[in-house]
């Protein structure tokens, strides 16, 4: 027999016994009669056609599993569920899972993320709007979190750029003068120099560096394009959000303490991050430990999806889940009131580092907009044709739209 047949009949073999192994995994996790049910998977896909996990807890519950290609993942939905596994069983909950894009992403160093606020506090500094390098890092983020298929190849560029800005601050360093999150990166690392295992590496650097843009930038940016459309399609809600900036701020410059004098504007902003639902899927969690929820045994290690589209939209918890309705954080006064299945940074303790950044970036800008712009649809579009069907990608966005900003008196 020749040789190329040898080789071919290893091969099929072997992937074979690949694809035994793999099935034999998924059954000994979860063929005991406790774990959750879920729907029937489909031949080497699993479930990964069903487009809207939302839909499988009408059958099965709020707790159910689902296949994604070999992997048995369970799925948390509606705000009772996922309060009980983030915040009620916190610890069992907490562990981030291995999803490949992810650890290719973090070249498998994103562990070390700890760090809670972007630029200013990474460099100290700020870069123009117009420097061609910062521009194209801009571009590179949302090209990467958009096409996540094609990460691979932004990826490099990115931190081939880091290098670049960062290597300045290194020639730069004073320990008595640490400028940024970077300089104490810096001093630590020179510190640990000797310690092979030292956190403070090179690859760690550079995880640290992309996730922080990626997880901080996109985020706050598409919350804000959901802002600029929702006013644009409700020109009513839009007009008392300007009456109330110029009560309480005039012509001044918003600041954070003026939050607390202006319920509806922040009403309106909490009702954005609402309906915008940004990362409906929230990040991948996985247990540490076997846990039982619901009456299901859940093993060690199983891959967790706290579905943050489910706390978002849940009946029980919101007056109208699918409409715009800042009055879901308003009480009969007009008071802002806190919701608690208001989870769009999740819960627990994998919940966003970022959140009260966050939280002041999108008060800042949204408020600056509306103070100096007033929005319209394009000429020849009614404001009550923008379509609000969101994007497709890792963090759901609105579908590009023309929008007329007018600068007010
Ligand atoms: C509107 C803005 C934002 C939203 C909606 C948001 C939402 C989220 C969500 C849902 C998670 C996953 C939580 C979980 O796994 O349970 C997360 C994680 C994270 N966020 Fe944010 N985020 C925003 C802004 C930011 C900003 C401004 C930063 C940084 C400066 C940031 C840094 C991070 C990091 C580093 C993680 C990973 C934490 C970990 O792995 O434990 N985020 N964010």
């Amino acid at each position: 027999m020749e040789w190329t047949v040898l080789t071919g009949i290893f091969l099929v073999l072997a992937l074979t016994l690949v694809f035994i192994m793999n099935i034999k995994s998924v059954w000994n996790c979860c063929n005991r009669g406790d774990f959750p049910p879920g729907p029937r998977p489909l031949p080497v896909i699993g479930n990964l056609h069903i487009m809207d996990l939302k839909r499988p807890s009408q059958t099965y519950g709020p707790v159910f599993s689902i296949q994604m290609g070999f992997t048995k993942t369970v799925v948390l939905s509606g705000y009772e569920m996922v309060k009980e596994a983030l915040v009620n069983q916190a610890d069992a909950f907490a562990e981030r899972a291995e999803v490949p894009a992810f650890e290719e992403l973090s070249r498998g160093n994103g562990d070390f993320t700890v760090a809670n606020v972007i630029v200013s506090i990474l460099l100290g500094e700020r870069f123009s709007y117009t420097d061609p390098q910062f521009t194209r890092l801009l571009h590179l983020i949302n090209e990467t979190i958009k096409l996540y298929s094609q990460y691979l190849f932004l990826l490099d560029e990115l931190y081939a750029f880091t290098q670049v800005a960062f290597t300045k601050h290194l020639k730069t360093l004073d320990r008595n003068d640490q400028r940024s999150l970077i300089d104490a990166f810096f001093i630590r690392q020179q510190e640990e120099k000797s310690d092979t295992k030292s956190y403070f590496n090179n690859d760690n650097f550079k995880s640290l560096i992309s996730n922080l843009f990626s997880a901080g930038m996109d985020t706050t940016s598409t919350t804000l394009c959901w802002g600029i459309l929702l006013m644009t399609k409700y020109p009513k809600i839009q007009q008392k959000v300007q009456e109330e900036i110029e009560k309480v701020l005039g012509s001044n410059p918003p600041r954070m303490e003026y939050r607390s004098k202006m319920p509806y504007t922040d009403a309106v902003i909490h009702e954005i991050q609402r309906f915008a639902n940004i990362l409906p899927m929230n990040l991948p969690h996985a247990t540490t430990m076997d846990v039982t929820l619901k009456g299901y045994f859940i093993p060690k290690g199983t891959y967790i999806i706290p579905l943050l589209a489910s706390v978002l939209q849940d009946k029980s918890e919101w007056e109208k889940p699918d409409a715009f309705y800042p009055e879901h954080f308003l009480d009969a006064e007009g008071k802002f009131v806190k919701k608690e299945a208001f989870m769009p940074f999740s819960a627990g303790r994998r919940r966003c580092v970022g959140e009260t950044l966050a939280k002041m970036e999108l008060f800042l800008f949204f408020t600056s907009l509306l103070q100096r712009f007033s929005l319209h649809s394009a000429p020849g579009v009614s404001s009550s044709d923008l379509d609000l069907t969101p994007e497709v990608g890792l963090t759901s966005g609105p579908l590009p739209h023309k929008i007329c900003m007018a600068a007010r008196a």
